[in-house]
């Protein structure tokens, strides 16, 4: 569905090689989590797939479409795209068009008005919003304002959600919301690639992660196994999540086990068997 093929980028021709001939298929349906250090390219990344920016060399390709020969406006009917920085996309004078405004020029709500604001009302709730519906966005928190962006981007029902840090700035309630909408939306089928630093949010949500380092990918698989790669989150400059430094330190093989129930559970079972040992 996204295809990455020696995708290769640099700012201008003085500027350094951002991303060095980078080979990546994501399916349709995947939630995968992209992690690197302050600068490494994420951020460049993830314009280069929707086509804000195009490659210096080799190819980004989505749904079969080369983003080259793609028009932005037409690669935003596929791709609903967070930008880091909420203040890049809000501007409307309340929250309410804020989030009406995709709506209305994509011409995708063909219900009717009606079913538009029913529509703008549940996403609404979903984040939160509901009571600052005819707040002016701009006199809003940075998270509040993120979550802003976010309604305004699920309400257009992309095939593809690419989110720059969804989760910054929000407290651990409003960043368990945004990230249970989205995880909800994935297992609908919508395919999810996300920018984060937040680890615990990358354990607890993303099923692969992609590290980016010097401009090349260093890891790329299953959560649970990259997380786990001490020497490349080393070099990566990141930490892994608080659980798997436990595991890390204990040294210990726990089979595969990767939340905390699971590990308590491998501990527990152990703990029997040394029990039972020490009683024979
Ligand atoms: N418009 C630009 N012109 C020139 N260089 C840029 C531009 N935007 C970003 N860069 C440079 O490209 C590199 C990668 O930046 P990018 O924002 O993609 O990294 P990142 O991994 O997303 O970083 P962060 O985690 O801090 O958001 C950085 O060295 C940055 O200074």
């Amino acid at each position: 569905m996204i295809g990455l093929e020696n995708l290769t980028y640099q700012y201008n021709v003085k500027s350094p090689m951002i991303l060095k001939g980078i080979d990546l298929q994501i399916a349709r349906g995947e939630f995968v989590a992209l992690v690197g250090q302050n600068g490494a390219g994420k951020t460049t990344l993830l314009r280069l797939l929707n086509g804000l920016q195009k490659p210096t060399d080799g190819r980004v390709l989505v749904n079969g479409k080369d983003t080259r020969e793609t028009k932005t406006s037409e690669m935003a009917q596929t791709i609903g795209y967070l930008f880091q920085n909420p203040n890049h996309q809000i501007f409307c004078k309340t929250v309410y068009d804020e989030i009406a405004f995709g709506l209305k020029e994509r011409k995708k709500e063909k219900s009717g008005i009606r079913q538009m604001d029913k529509k703008i009302q549940e996403i609404a709730e979903l984040l939160g919003l509901q009571e600052i519906l005819q707040t002016s966005p701009f006199h809003l928190s940075k998270g509040e304002k993120q979550r802003v962006a976010l309604a305004s981007i699920l309400a257009l029902e992309t095939d593809i959600l690419v989110l720059d840090e969804p989760t910054t700035g929000q407290d651990y309630k409003e960043c368990m919301e945004i990230m249970a909408v989205v995880k909800k939306l994935n297992e609908e089928g919508t395919t999810v690639i996300m920018v984060s630093h937040d680890m615990e949010v990358v354990l607890d949500f993303a099923k692969r992660v992609v590290i980016l380092h010097n401009g090349k990918v260093l890891e790329d698989g299953r959560t649970s196994s990259v997380l786990f790669k001490k020497e490349s989150l080393e070099v990566a400059g990141l930490k892994p999540p608080q659980l798997f430094e436990v595991m890390l330190r204990l040294g210990d093989d726990f089979s595969g086990a990767t939340t905390a129930e699971e590990i308590c559970q491998v501990i527990k079972r152990r703990r029997g068997n040394e029990t039972d040992t020490a009683v024979y």
